[in-house]
């Protein structure tokens, strides 16, 4: 059987994205499936003299065991501006295979490249991924949208979203819809609330300049958050193709809006103050290294969502997520309602729940039963699986569907403004100053009573 081949060619490779998510993961993936892969790196500073070093660190970070010289054909870096199409021609050229142009560039130098791509022959079957954000509103995405379907198919296109290659996400489908006890139950006539939560005790790890510009709830809730809710909240598919999924996926966020229409009660920011996080202490988010503080900025982002489809209706979603939070919580909950109270047993059942933790992969399901002790007394008893990470990572399985040219786990253009169409009116509440910009302390559990419960 032939080997599928291609030369990926990182555009803004320079880029900590590249070394510490896009190399590792392709490493993974060639540690498990063998692929003919040519790597260029390419970006405006002159990176040529150390972009093996990069590579082989980069290789090493997936701690798979691998070396750059037994999976890749080869690789090198071209210092080069990819805004001119001069430039773009001579660094398709260099593509021994089929070329794969990944966009590890800001929005805006993405549509630049885009229009000097529409001077440039493709070469047949060249392939498009690009990196989140995608654009920076809902404008700005449509734009986009409509200059890449001038260069490929919307099929050779692929919007990135790794939270897509995450096992556990994708394990959301598989546990919903191959266990009648769950499925049955996985609608509002049982469901209280969904949170979908994902607080890291990372701060900016250096990625200051990007992540001002973004703030939480674009960084995170915008494309992360919001697909994995499309996930939780999507109907039974008839088929798992990447036509199936995607129609439904969308189908999904077309009914999604933000909790009452009110973005100012339906959405909560705040950022950190200096504190200490495990052993490092932070300083506040405004010294930190490329951010500017006449920004506001949010390090935490809360938006509360509905879901008006017959399955949903009246289920809020709560999506959050922080950075500096005093513990790392990554999880999907679904919190069942309470049962009715069981005459003649001490204690009210409490709401059951089931937690699926998306980066250790546990899942766990708490229940009301009887406890150890009187056989008559109510407790809460967790039930958990082992943890379960994976064995790909999560660029590695999105790079995947790239190479074998399955857009299965990428985000379709509508999709993508579809999240943008969700949160503009809490973008816009927040530009206004309508909801206020609160804090909490590195290393805290972020402000009081926010309404997510903890664990
Ligand atoms: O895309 C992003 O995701 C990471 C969290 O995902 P992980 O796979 O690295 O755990 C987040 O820290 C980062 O701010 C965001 O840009």
């Amino acid at each position: 059987m032939t080997k599928t081949s291609a030369s990926i060619l990182i555009l803004g490779a320079g880029g900590d994205l590249t070394k510490r998510l896009l190399l590792p993961g392709l490493a993974s993936l060639l540690t498990r499936r063998e692929y003919d892969v040519q790597v260029i790196g390419a970006g405006l500073d002159d990176r040529s003299d150390v972009w093996d070093e990069i590579v082989r660190t980069s290789f090493e970070a997936a701690d798979v065991g691998a070396d750059p010289d037994a999976l890749l054909d080869s690789t090198e870096y071209i210092p080069a501006d990819a805004t001119s199409a001069e430039v773009l021609k001579r660094l398709l050229d260099a593509c021994a295979h089929t070329p794969v142009i990944y966009f590890a560039l800001p929005p805006a130098v993405s549509a630049k490249v885009c229009e000097a791509l529409r001077e440039v022959e493709l070469p047949e079957g060249t392939r498009l991924a690009l990196e989140k954000p995608f654009g920076t509103d809902l404008e700005s995405a449509r734009r986009l949208n409509r200059l890449l379907t001038l260069l490929v198919p919307e099929e050779q296109i692929f919007r990135i979203d790794h939270f897509l290659g995450m096992s556990m996400v994708l394990n959301v489908l598989g546990l919903r819809f191959a266990n009648r006890v769950l499925e049955g139950a996985w609608r509002a006539e049982h469901v209280e609330r969904v949170e979908i939560v994902f607080d890291e005790t990372l701060a900016l790890e250096g990625r200051g300049g990007y992540y001002d510009s973004a703030g939480a709830l674009v960084d995170m809730l915008q494309s992360h958050l919001l697909e994995v809710l499309s996930l939780v909240a999507l109907e039974p598919l008839p088929r798992l193709d990447q036509a199936e999924l995607r129609s439904n996926i969308a189908q999904v966020l077309r009914s999604t809006r933000v909790w009452d229409d009110d973005p100012v009660a339906a959405s909560k920011r705040a950022r950190y103050t200096a504190g200490r996080v495990g052993e490092r202490d932070l300083p506040s988010y405004v010294d930190e290294e490329g951010v500017d503080p006449a920004r506001e900025t949010e390090t935490l982002a809360q938006i509360t969502c509905a879901v008006d489809t017959p399955r949903w209706r009246g289920v809020p979603f709560v999506l959050r997520s922080g950075k500096a939070i005093s513990a790392d919580r990554t999880t999907v909950t679904v919190r069942f309602k309470p049962a009715p109270e069981i005459p003649g047993f001490i204690g009210e059942p409490k709401s059951d729940s089931i937690v699926l933790d998306l980066l250790s992969g546990e899942v766990a399901l708490d229940l009301s039963m009887n406890g150890s002790g009187d056989p008559f007394t109510l407790e809460q008893t967790r039930l958990s699986t082992d943890k379960a990470p994976g064995d790909l990572l999560p660029y590695g399985q999105v790079l995947e569907g790239i190479l074998d040219g399955d857009p299965l786990l990428s985000v379709r253009g509508d999709i993508a403004e579809e999240c943008w169409r969700i949160v503009a009116p809490v973008l816009d509440a927040w530009r206004d100053g309508l909801v206020p910009l609160e804090e909490y302390a590195a290393g805290s559990a972020g402000p009081d009573g926010w309404g997510t419960a903890a664990g």
